[in-house]
């Protein structure tokens, strides 16, 4: 059974009231699915569609047709039992209360979800510790980070042992350390079978975490694949990257058949791109017989691959 399963699913937002602001598609007709211990990362610009896809699987939006199931269980139909089965962190300030500390902040979202009384302390004592919180445990919330306080919505995420996680955005905030971590625990929730979907802009995150990245533009699905395939996915050319190449070599890869592209950075790097991997051996060998012993052939990153294929928008919003 999959951890997620997204079939044709559109949410339209109508007009506001006078007009001033028009109806949107936000959603466009979307199939997903996440497998059952997959984590899979949810990337596109801002306005993509991404927060309103997991404010549906949350249960706190209902789409305007097509359906959403969470292991097996329709997302609207049977809202009370897909509800303990998923753990969301939607960041900001929301579902935390800043004038309790984080360990009754734990303790209260435990209470909610029906955990025994007597299993409540032990569990937000172990969250706290997991999350680096345990010296500021009894600390008001409002006094805390931003970094923490995402670090807080992941532990209250995972307070009641949700088997599916979405989580929007979950490293906005955090410092590079606490980010790291994060990649790490993320591992560990795979590791115990539970399933995540993650919406994320960092493509190191969602490279080095994700079992498959799916990549979302104006409210439709572009393409679903791991970061690998993706990659190949672009790389009709393959790729050489070398270090110190002489100027009289260089001119021969320029006029080599295969070769396709030669670029060299201001750094002094040079990027050869040739057609296939058929070409990349006799370009090897022309490269290794003129002495040059700092080559590694690479594949684009995700980064690439969604640049080139969502389009470099800079700060435009998809309208
Ligand atoms: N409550 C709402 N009312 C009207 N339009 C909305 C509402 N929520 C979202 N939208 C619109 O739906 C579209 C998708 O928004 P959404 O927040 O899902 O994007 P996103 O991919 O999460 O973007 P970001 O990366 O900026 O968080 C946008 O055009 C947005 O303006």
């Amino acid at each position: 059974m999959n951890a997620v399963e997204v079939l044709g699913l559109r949410r339209e937002f109508p007009p506001s009231k006078g007009g001033r602001n028009p109806s949107r598609t936000a959603l466009d007709g979307i199939d997903l699915t996440v497998g059952e211990g997959e984590v899979h990362a949810l990337l596109g610009p801002n306005g993509a569609g991404k927060t309103t896809l997991c404010r549906i699987l949350a249960t706190v939006l209902v789409p305007s047709a097509g359906t959403a199931r969470i292991l097996g269980h329709d997302v609207v139909t049977e809202l009370t039992t897909v509800r303990p089965l998923i753990g969301c962190v939607f960041g900001g300030d929301r579902g935390l209360y800043g004038r309790l500390s984080a360990r009754r902040n734990l303790c209260y979202w435990g209470a909610l979800y029906g955990i025994p009384g007597r299993e409540i302390r032990g569990r937000a004592a172990e969250l706290l510790d997991r999350f680096g919180l345990r010296a500021h445990a009894d600390e008001r919330v409002e006094t805390f980070s931003r970094g923490m306080k995402q670090r807080l919505h992941l532990a209250r995420g995972l307070m009641h042992g949700p088997r599916v996680l979405l989580l929007d955005e979950p490293t906005t905030g955090m410092d590079p350390v606490a980010a790291r971590d994060f990649r790490t625990l993320i591992g560990e929730l795979r590791g115990e079978g539970r399933s995540v979907l993650l919406t994320t802009h960092d493509m190191a995150e969602a490279e080095t975490v994700c079992d498959r990245a799916t990549l979302i533009d104006g409210g439709r699905i572009r393409h679903t694949a791991t970061p690998r395939e993706l990659g190949a996915l672009l790389s009709r050319h393959e790729r050489i990257e070398v270090g110190g190449v002489p100027a009289p070599l260089l001119a021969r890869l320029d006029s080599c058949p295969e070769v396709t592209s030669v670029r060299t950075g201001p750094d002094g790097s040079t990027v050869i791109e040739v057609s296939g991997q058929s070409a990349l051996g006799p370009v090897l060998r022309l490269l290794v017989d003129g002495g040059v012993t700092d080559l590694a052939t690479t594949r684009p990153s995700l980064e690439e691959v969604y640049l080139r294929l969502i389009g470099d928008r800079g700060m435009e919003v998809a309208s």
